[in-house]
């Protein structure tokens, strides 16, 4: 290993950084020993000003300052940097000794495209004049937020229009009882969250539409193909927003098991469920063992449940693992309510809503059925009804519109399994005892609920008036009718799905009708996937450039940093700064380009050889440098900060 002693006696020795000593101190390694000095937990000195960081830190770590929060650490270090001493040690610029080019008397020359105007900046230093004390960052400056989210005052001016009644909240103080026209309970929860800041998304400027587009050359691009497309992005934060919503104050049980956190989910609460006639509710919860956010579904029973025997089929579905079920997690008996319920824990998927609600919510925008959708959603739901059957299990109250979640475009999730099995054990008892082929025909029933289910939504397709007709009525007038083109094989499909024969070979189904759509399908979701990994492909570099610009932050305009004369290491990154963000071209215009700082950043950080000229503020000193060179200089300084 090539080591530059010179550099090497400044670099604090990684072996006191990691293990808070070095065995080999005293004999023969190169690398400084000095440790850091400790943290002043009483806020004195340097930290004076943000007490309750540094407190806070003091009274975690241990006294010695070994684990003190160092940015230093591998885990948080890029590998290219904690190799850098060893390897790029003897490479490390000098910059006293690149040649500096002093123009005459600042005459227009060579950098005036790239001047740097700067008309609050007289001493031309390149430094700011706002170092105060007191702009320090503080932890305890209170937070902004924005004035339409005020807790319990306004609401924002977009919430949905008023379609639906005011409806009663259970879970809230009598005070606040009643919800504001046309928000649902799950707006209200999240207003009445006293943390929550929610994103802006107006802030991202949408792309213009394609008529309003100024054609651009080939070789160049706009912003917006630069990241991933605004809605894309707004779905995925907004997911991220629904998992992390939490619910200051309530009077649901702090906890139930292992569960904390519980916010409500159902989007039209309703106290009876209409699919188990009992009163039942949904929860988004989280949980103490793995973090992770989970679905706990609450259900009153009017039976008492005393023995384990209800739960027998749970373990077999917690097995069936398939890409169309919401995984069940366990289920359990739970007095955290006042009253004995049945809990089950199911996967949560943020802002997943029922196919009912996807395609038939009143008042609601929703998605349009066309027959496309209809075979895609057949395949899925076939697919885990073969999964469901072979374990011999039956899918039952699990196949009905409210029951079956959308969780993506056109992916479907059977959701709520085993509920029926526990609510229904007495009864499927005395059937199975009088039948061994009990199971069987409840898996038989399964096809005609789903044969229900995709009729359900076909007949979306047809005026509502005449939605109400037996389903022979339906399944003919769907056959007959002029203004409805299903195609034949599809009509084909659905009558046999309705079909009240004794048998049905769901597999021979699968190979005489589905065989063929599968391929579309699978076309489908490949294509999908690409254009996910191409989405993903152009956020690739954003955590590296990331750290990148925290690093040129925690250097730049540092308040106590002093030596950032012209003849100091860190100057050149101050000029680099002001290459990269405050430009203007030559009619005095500020260039904002952000391909150019993506260009800059990543020549900086992969630390190429291709030089350039600085240029001060003043235009009076002109250094030409290297990428390579700003990047070791931006490293050692940054070591020597997290070191001091
Ligand atoms: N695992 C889950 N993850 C995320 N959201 C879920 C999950 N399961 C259900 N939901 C959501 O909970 C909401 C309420 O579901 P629920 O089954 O109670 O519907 P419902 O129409 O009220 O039916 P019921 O009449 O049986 O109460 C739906 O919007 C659904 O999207």
């Amino acid at each position: 290993m090539n080591i530059n002693l010179d550099s090497a006696k400044d670099t604090l020795c990684k072996n006191i950084l990691i293990y808070g000593y070095c065995k080999y101190e005293n004999k023969g390694c190169a690398f400084s020993h000095t440790r850091a000095p400790q943290v002043n937990s009483n806020g004195g000195g340097q930290n004076a000003t943000v007490p309750s960081i540094s407190s806070s830190f003091a009274a975690n770590s241990p006294s010695d300052g070994k684990r003190k929060f160092n940015m230093n650490t591998p885990s948080f270090q890029p590998s290219s940097v904690s190799n850098m001493t060893s390897k790029f040690a003897n490479l490390s610029p000098k910059v006293k000794e690149i040649p500096v080019f002093v123009p005459s008397g600042g005459a227009p020359g060579m950098g005036q495209s790239i001047s740097l105007l700067s008309a609050n900046n007289a001493n031309g230093s390149g430094l700011s004049d706002d170092l105060l004390p007191q702009k320090k960052f503080n932890v305890s400056t209170p937070s902004f937020t924005p004035s339409s989210f005020n807790t319990g005052q306004d609401f924002p001016p977009n919430s949905s229009a008023g379609s639906q009644p005011p409806a009663t909240n259970p879970y809230l103080p009598n005070n606040q009882n009643t919800l504001p026209q046309g928000s649902g309970p799950s707006e209200v929860y999240f207003q009445q969250s006293a943390n929550a800041y929610p994103l802006q998304y107006h802030l991202y400027a949408p792309a213009p539409p394609p008529r309003l587009t100024i054609p651009l050359p080939p070789h160049e691009t706009n912003a917006n193909s630069m990241f991933i497309p605004n809605d894309l992005r707004e779905t995925l934060q907004k997911r991220n927003e629904a998992t992390l919503q939490t619910l200051p104050r309530s009077n649901l049980p702090d906890h139930i098991n292992i569960y904390h956190s519980l916010v409500p989910i159902d989007k039209n609460y309703e106290p009876v469920s209409k699919v188990w006639c009992v009163p039942s509710s949904i929860y988004k919860v989280f949980s103490n063992v793995d973090g992770n956010p989970y679905a706990l579904r609450k259900i009153e029973h009017n039976f008492a449940i005393v023995n384990e025997a209800p739960f027998k089929t749970i373990k077999k579905w917690k097995q069936v693992k398939n890409a169309n079920i919401v995984q069940l997690q366990e289920a359990f008996t739970s007095m955290a309510f006042g009253k004995s319920c049945l809990i089950v824990v199911y996967d949560y998927f943020p802002n997943a809503s029922t196919l009912l609600e996807h395609h038939k919510r009143a008042g609601m925008r929703t998605e349009p059925i066309t027959e496309e959708i209809l075979w895609t959603y057949l395949i899925q739901l076939i697919n885990v009804l073969l999964a469901v059957h072979e374990k011999g299990l039956a899918a039952r109250s699990a196949l009905d519109l409210t029951k079956v979640l959308v969780t993506n475009k056109n992916r479907l999730r059977l959701s709520n399994c085993g509920i029926t099995d526990i609510l229904n054990y007495e009864k499927d008892e005395e059937e199975i005892s009088k039948s061994h082929n009990y199971f069987q025909s409840l898996q038989r029933k399964d096809i005609l609920l789903l044969g229900k289910l995709i009729l359900d939504l076909s007949i979306l397709t047809i005026p509502n008036s005449l939605r109400n007709q037996s389903k022979n009525e339906l399944l003919g007038y769907l056959r007959t009718s002029s203004t409805i083109n299903f195609s034949n094989d599809f009509l084909e499909v659905l009558t046999k799905l309705n079909e009240e024969s004794a048998e049905f070979d769901l597999y021979k189904f699968n190979q005489r009708y589905l065989t063929n759509r599968v391929f579309s399908l699978m076309n489908n979701l490949e294509d999908s996937a690409d254009f996910m990994e191409a989405q993903m492909s152009t956020e690739l570099e954003n955590a590296r450039l990331f750290r990148l610009l925290t690093k040129l932050n925690f250097i730049i305009d540092r308040p106590e940093a002093k030596d950032w004369t012209e003849n100091s290491s860190k100057y050149i990154i101050k000029l680099f700064r002001d290459y990269v963000f405050f430009q203007y071209d030559e009619f005095g215009k500020p260039i904002v380009d952000l391909s150019r700082v993506l260009t800059n950043l990543n020549k900086l950080d992969a630390g190429i050889d291709e030089k350039f000229l600085l240029v001060s503020r003043d235009e009076k000193n002109c250094i030409i440098v290297s990428y390579k060179e700003i990047r070791d200089t931006i490293d050692s300084v940054f070591r020597n900060l997290s070191r001091d």
